[in-house]
């Protein structure tokens, strides 16, 4: 078979793309893209109507349509093999020394990630997609640039849960008729055309986190890519099973009508708090002082608004036998500095520990040597339990008000804060647009999701005309441009290693047009 008909491909082919570039690959893509992404873009179209609603006034509520849904009796699937037990998950890229480095961390789950901490550079895109394939057949290893060798171990090894893009990201390296194909089906058609039948032979299955969703349409458009993917490549119905990750401010709306879409493909939902503080920025940005949030590093998970929406997931998920799982924790520890690695430890224990105690039947962390005080708290409280479904949570009462409280987060507007939103944002994209998206920063995890609270703050300070607690300053263009020459000094090297990273963080920041994602116009700067 050669190139199926109106396939076409516009990046380079290295040495091994072409076993995952196959003919019979680029024709599932493409049934996939001319049955689902018309629905796609009505849906992204969707999302934009629904924003300009709450520009002009709207509040965020629970559906009156979906009434039914919320008060009927249904349950999701039981959970699928490799995903009953969940009290430790680590996510982090698809780069050979990463999959083999947490596929061994004796995580019980690794969320390989093709969305926020990956640049969705042509050569990660197909290269994660060969070292998943070889990771599942265990023949991937890879000897760093040191010298040092890495494989696979020989024992048990974490259950791999893929993250394709979400539904704003196209592929332009790949077209169909012409057009991009869409991120998500790309990662998700794949994946699923080269690894379902290896895992399902290795007793594990093809297990997703879907991002970004803003709607049970959206559950309902993946629901429906799942049944077809299923039929056209003879796999059992059900087999594809779902995390949703609740990180945007509608979805938590949402979170019933979510899982029932989802419910024969279901394995619960996560807590994406990173995503979710910048959605509640999105969405409200021009709303002045109800949804202003603090400095970015003082919003923390016991905020009202917060709380509110943990406590909803979890006790959504355990009333429909889902699975609840729990969110990252941005501090890194390091090996280098006790004082920094005590601090992480001690923040991520306290994080967890809140988790565990409020329900969630397991969590995330970013980094190996987490994973020990993720699964010590999670024992402490689960012991021989795969996990907590019993706990229902039936005292937990949230009203879309208790969500919608954002004015009551306690914190500062601060110069520093202002100074961090910045720095972080300018040197996070730098580094994304070197291909790496996810990086260590003044000792935090920065991916897109943190950097888009970044310069969502910013910008929302800025056409809110806010004036700094401490300094009395307001802010405005030339405050943020002054304040970013100073930041920009104090890192190494030369400014001008910063100049595009400083003119993107700029056009997302400061520019009047929102732009939805600073992930749209940096891929457009990528070859
Ligand atoms: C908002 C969200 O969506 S959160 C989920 C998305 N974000 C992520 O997944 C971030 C995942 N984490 C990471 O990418 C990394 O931990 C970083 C970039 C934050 C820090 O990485 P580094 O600077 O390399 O950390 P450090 O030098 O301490 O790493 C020590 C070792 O642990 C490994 N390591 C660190 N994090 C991970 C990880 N998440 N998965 C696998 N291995 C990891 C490193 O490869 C390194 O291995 P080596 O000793 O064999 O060389
Ligand atoms: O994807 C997770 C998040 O916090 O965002
Ligand atoms: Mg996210």
């Amino acid at each position: 078979m050669g190139m199926p008909d109106g396939v076409e491909l516009a990046g380079p082919r290295h040495d091994r793309f072409p076993e995952i570039l196959t003919p019979e690959a680029l024709a599932f893509l493409a049934e996939l893209h001319r049955a689902f992404d018309a629905r796609r873009r009505e849906l992204l179209a969707r999302r934009a109507d629904r924003e300009a609603a709450l520009a002009a006034g709207e509040l965020l509520d629970f559906l009156p349509e979906t009434r039914h849904v919320r008060d009927g009796e249904w349950r999701v699937a039981p959970p699928a093999p490799g995903l009953v037990d969940r009290r430790v998950e680590i996510t982090g890229p698809t780069d050979a020394k990463m999959t083999i480095n947490a596929l061994n961390s004796g995580a019980k789950v690794w969320l390989a990630d093709h969305e926020d901490a990956n640049t969705p550079l042509w050569e990660n895109v197909i290269g994660g997609q060969l070292n998943l394939r070889d990771a599942i057949d265990r023949t991937l290893s890879c000897t760093a640039p040191d010298g040092r060798r890495y494989a696979l171990h020989d024992g048990d090894l974490a259950t791999i849960v893929f993250r394709p893009r979400g539904w704003h990201l196209t592929e332009k390296h790949i077209l169909v008729d012409g057009e991009r194909t869409s991120g998500s089906l790309v990662d998700f058609g794949l994946y699923l055309f080269h690894c379902a039948a290896r895992l399902l032979d290795r007793g594990s299955g093809p297990y997703f986190y879907l991002p970004k969703l803003e709607s049970h349409l959206e559950a309902r458009l993946w629901n429906d890519v799942f049944l077809f993917a299923q039929e056209r490549l003879g796999i059992p119905r059900g087999t594809i099973r779902a995390t949703v990750l609740i990180e945007t401010y509608p979805a938590a709306f949402e979170m019933e009508e979510i899982l029932y879409e989802l419910r024969e493909h279901s394995a619960g939902l996560n807590a994406g708090r990173w995503d979710f503080m910048f959605s509640v920025i999105k969405k409200f940005r021009t709303r002045g002082r109800d949804f202003l949030l603090p400095d970015r590093n003082a919003v923390t998970m016991t905020a009202p608004f917060m709380r509110a929406y943990t406590e909803l997931l979890v006790r959504t998920c355990h009333r429909r036998g889902a699975h609840a799982i729990g969110g990252m924790a941005a501090f890194i520890p390091s090996r280098r500095d006790p004082q920094v690695n005590e601090t992480a430890l001690a923040k991520v224990r306290d994080d967890k520990t809140r988790e565990a105690g409020d329900g969630f039947d397991g969590s995330w962390v970013a980094h190996p040597d987490l994973v020990p005080v993720c699964r010590e708290v999670f024992d402490a409280v689960l012991g021989d339990r795969p996990h907590q479904l019993d706990r229902t949570r039936d005292e937990v009462r949230v009203t879309a008000a208790q969500l919608l409280d954002v004015k009551s987060t306690p914190g500062r507007r601060t110069e520093a804060g202002l100074r961090n939103d910045i720095s972080v944002g300018v040197q996070y994209l730098a580094s994304w647009l070197r291909g790496t998206g996810a990086v260590a920063i003044f000792n935090l995890m920065e991916d897109a999701a943190t950097a888009e609270i970044s310069r969502s703050q910013v910008w929302q300070w800025l056409h809110n005309g806010v004036t700094l607690d401490d300094s009395g300053e307001k802010v405005d263009p030339d405050l943020v441009e002054r304040l970013a020459d100073e930041e920009l000094a104090k890192l190494p090297g030369d400014p001008a290693d910063y100049a595009e990273a400083r003119s993107l963080f700029m056009a997302v920041a400061v520019a009047d047009d929102f732009v939805d994602f600073l992930t749209l116009p940096a891929y457009e700067r990528m070859p």
